[in-house]
């Protein structure tokens, strides 16, 4: 079935990005790719292969060197910092491995966070239905510091459904979770999908987190090397472990340590100089 462009939720057309330092590093490398709407996809691939950086370009945290990124008809290249901080807020939920929680705040007001930086009322019967599927009842009144790793990651889901975004990306979603929990996130996020035309872009390390998805993209060295409509769990294993013979990808410059709440903030404007390249050996 051909996708219309009404059909695509998220789409990168020769998305390039490099980051700078001494020895630069392409970590996308003419990257395209759409995300149909109503559909769930895990990104795959090696340490370092660009996942991230995918995501993080998708989503309008970060702005690519070259190419166009689009959250439905809206090419975010186009947008002022201050239209693209209200697209995040209104459109694009986040749930990242930082889980990104306000300290000062308890559980329940970091989830109705977004709701109240984008100005919306959210549904009390949708807000009962999140807190109670992700389990985290009795907990509202608790700090993040109060929380478990896995409970955190589960406010950071609760706050990214709340206000119902058009698309919810999400870093490594099940990482800090017990495999229980996992599953009842997993489906949490396959109903939103399913019940309520969400789509929802994952980044998983985890083939069985991927399973639960329509469509499994695989990155290698910043490049789409597969993009499989439900592989199932064993037929993704053994294309990561295929990856994971390849040689280790070196990563030469660390990453800056994450802003506080970088999607509900401003866009830091991080633009990289342009500098010579230097492709990875894969
Ligand atoms: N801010 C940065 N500055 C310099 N290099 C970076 C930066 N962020 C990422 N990189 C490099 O870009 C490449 C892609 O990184 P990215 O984090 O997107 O990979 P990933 O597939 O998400 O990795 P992982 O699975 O380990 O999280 C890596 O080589 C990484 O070292």
């Amino acid at each position: 079935m051909s996708v219309t462009s009404a059909d695509v939720a998220v789409s990168l057309e020769h998305v390039r990005k490099t980051y700078g330092g001494e020895q630069p590093v392409v970590a996308l490398d003419d990257v395209d790719v759409r995300f149909a709407r109503g559909t769930a996809t895990a990104v795959m691939g090696p340490s370092g292969s660009g996942k991230s950086t995918l995501l993080h370009c998708a989503a309008g945290l970060d702005r690519p060197d070259a190419g166009t990124v689009r959250i439905g008809s809206t090419d975010l290249a186009s947008m002022s910092e201050k239209r693209l901080t209200e697209l995040r807020r209104g459109r694009v939920g986040f749930v990242f491995q930082a889980f990104n929680l306000v300290g000062a705040l308890n559980v329940e007001q970091n989830i109705l966070l977004p709701s109240r930086l984008s100005r919306q009322r959210p549904d009390p019967a949708w807000v009962a239905e999140v807190v109670d599927r992700v389990g985290l009842g009795d907990r509202l009144r608790h700090r993040p510091a109060q929380l478990s790793g896995g409970q955190q990651q589960r406010v950071a889901i609760a706050r990214a459904l709340v206000t119902r975004p058009e698309v919810i990306f999400c870093d490594e979603p099940t990482g800090a979770l017990d495999t229980r929990t996992a599953a009842d996130v997993l489906s949490l996020l396959r109903s939103v999908v399913d019940q309520a035309g969400q789509t929802v872009v994952m980044v998983t390390h985890d083939p069985v987190a991927a399973s639960y998805a329509d469509r499994v993209v695989v990155l290698a060295d910043g490049r789409i090397v597969q993009d499989m409509p439900q592989p199932g769990a064993e037929r993704i294993a053994e294309h990561l472990a295929h990856l994971g013979s390849r040689q280790p990808i070196a990563r030469p410059a660390a990453r800056p340590a994450t802003p506080f709440a970088p999607h509900l903030a401003p866009h830091p404007a991080a633009q990289t100089p342009a500098q010579p390249v230097v492709r990875r050996e894969g």
